[in-house]
């Protein structure tokens, strides 16, 4: 048996029942393969073995009282990955699903996707399986500071830094970071990112992640002869990082012709109305059904169904496991010609390999939605020297990042024997820091 194979076997044993993470394992030291043939000292210094073991994860009780006075208890999660290269870095998910599997595979994710940034942020991930749905303001506020509660004894700027995830955005980080200041009673900023701009946040994160999906795709595309402009695009998800991606690919000229939520998703055949989207989500926060009052002539189907929708390209933006064999061949069958990951890990292991060999480009989630986190260390930055920079000075930053890890994913992707296959080349840029990182640092 390979090590890679002993390795994966391990990992299935020690973390029974968490599929989650055995996927987003299993995807990543696939890929490896060559690399551990190249560096046989990797092998020595149990980089492999090391690597998916987390340093360090926290279970924790998070009780809190909702409007009618009834009490609840939820359990709040961090797993500290890995800090070879930085602090812990990566956000927080608040969603009836999330266990530890989860929070396990989207830390375990966060060390490669943080590495080809090429800041300095190590990997972490956090959570609670509470469901923000329906919860009035007063709750998801009592909510979050309880939460902060226990989490600030395990963060610091110079730490681990949380940020937003799924069911965490502006509104949550600022119900958390007033808890952390209230019982660190220091200035400290760098606690936390994606804050709003009057107390340290960075202009361009909350757009940040869409944005950077798009000029990931949009710097694929290139290298195959193709461009945004014109084509149909298909959007899971109608939450924070399918909103910017939509925002920037029509800025593009693509046409985005389906969006969709947990509910159902809508077909607007002329083209989807963001500012409705925005209005419905951001503003009202109702389902994506609504639409269809604003716009009677679009369709609303409830369910599944959405990857059926003719495209050329597909962004899965809403969460793991989105896109199944099922919906590739679909796809496939209607001509899609690149699929960007703007959620993590959206496709399964199966999924993402029938689109490799049917020769669809993939822009996978580690490198394709690093533009978020990379934002995230942009704000740290700012944070640290206490200025701001403009909308114009960040975004192009951002723009540049993704384009440096478009080429570093190429680069690798060419020197290990997959040619155009970004996934594997993502895999392998984003290991080679952190392997490097380690091998200096000793058996830590
Ligand atoms: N925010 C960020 O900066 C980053 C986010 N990501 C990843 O992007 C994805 C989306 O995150 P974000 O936009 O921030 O989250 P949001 O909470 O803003 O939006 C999530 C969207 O996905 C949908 N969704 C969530 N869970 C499910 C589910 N189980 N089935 C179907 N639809 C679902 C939601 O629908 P509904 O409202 O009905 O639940 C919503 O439309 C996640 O995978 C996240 O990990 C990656 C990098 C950075
Ligand atoms: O901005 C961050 O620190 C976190 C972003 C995140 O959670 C992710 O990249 O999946």
């Amino acid at each position: 048996m390979s090590l890679i194979q002993e390795v994966l076997e391990q990992v299935k044993k020690r973390n029974p029942g968490e599929t989650e993470f055995h996927q987003a394992v299993e995807e990543v030291l696939i890929s490896l393969e060559p690399v551990i043939q190249k560096h046989p000292e990797y092998v020595e210094a149990g980089i492999i073995e090391r690597i998916v073991e987390p340093e360090r994860q926290v279970m924790f009780r998070v009780p809190w009282v909702d409007d009618n006075g009834k009490v609840h208890v939820n359990r709040g999660f961090r797993v500290q990955f890995n800090s070879a290269i930085g602090p812990y870095k990566g956000g927080i998910r608040f969603h009836p699903s999330v266990y530890l599997g989860i929070i396990k595979f989207l830390g375990f994710e966060q060390i490669f996707k943080n590495s080809l940034t090429g800041l300095p942020i190590g990997g972490g991930k956090g959570g609670a399986d509470f469901d923000p749905k329906g919860k009035s303001d007063g709750e998801i506020m009592r909510f979050c500071q309880s939460f902060m509660t226990e989490l600030y004894r395990h963060i610091g700027q110079d730490i681990d830094v949380p940020a937003g995830d799924i069911g965490v955005g502006a509104r949550e980080i600022g119900y958390m970071y007033g808890q952390y200041k209230r019982i660190r009673n220091a200035y400290e900023a760098g606690v936390l990112t994606g804050k709003g701009l009057t107390y340290g946040g960075s202009l361009v994160r909350t757009q940040a992640t869409g944005y950077g999906l798009i000029y990931f795709v949009r710097e694929m595309l290139k290298e195959h002869g193709h461009s945004l402009e014109g084509k149909e695009v298909v959007i899971s998800g109608s939450g924070n990082v399918a909103i910017y991606a939509c925002q920037k690919a029509q800025s593009y000229g693509a046409k985005v012709v389906a969006m969709s939520d947990s509910g159902g998703y809508i077909y607007h055949k002329d083209g989807i109305n963001l500012d409705t989207i925005r209005q419905i989500k951001e503003v009202e926060r109702k389902r994506i059904s609504e639409y269809i009052k604003h716009h009677p002539e679009a369709e609303y189907h409830e369910g599944r169904g959405l990857w059926s929708v003719k495209c050329d390209i597909a962004l899965p933006c809403a969460t793991q496991n989105d896109i199944d064999v099922e919906d590739a061949k679909a796809l496939i069958a209607n001509g899609v010609i690149a699929v960007g990951e703007g959620a993590n890990m959206p496709c399964t292991n199966e999924a993402l390999s029938l689109l490799i060999e049917s020769n669809i480009l993939v822009a996978p989630a580690k490198a394709a939605n690093a533009g978020g986190v990379a934002t995230s260390a942009l704000e740290m930055s700012q944070n640290s020297m206490r200025l701001s920079w403009t909308f114009e000075e960040v975004d192009a930053k951002l723009d540049q990042i993704m384009v440096d890890i478009f080429s570093a994913a190429k680069k690798a992707a060419k020197e290990y024997g997959f040619e155009g296959n970004y996934v594997a080349g993502a895999n392998i840029a984003g290991f080679l820091k952190v392997a490097q990182a380690m091998m200096a640092q000793g058996i830590v």
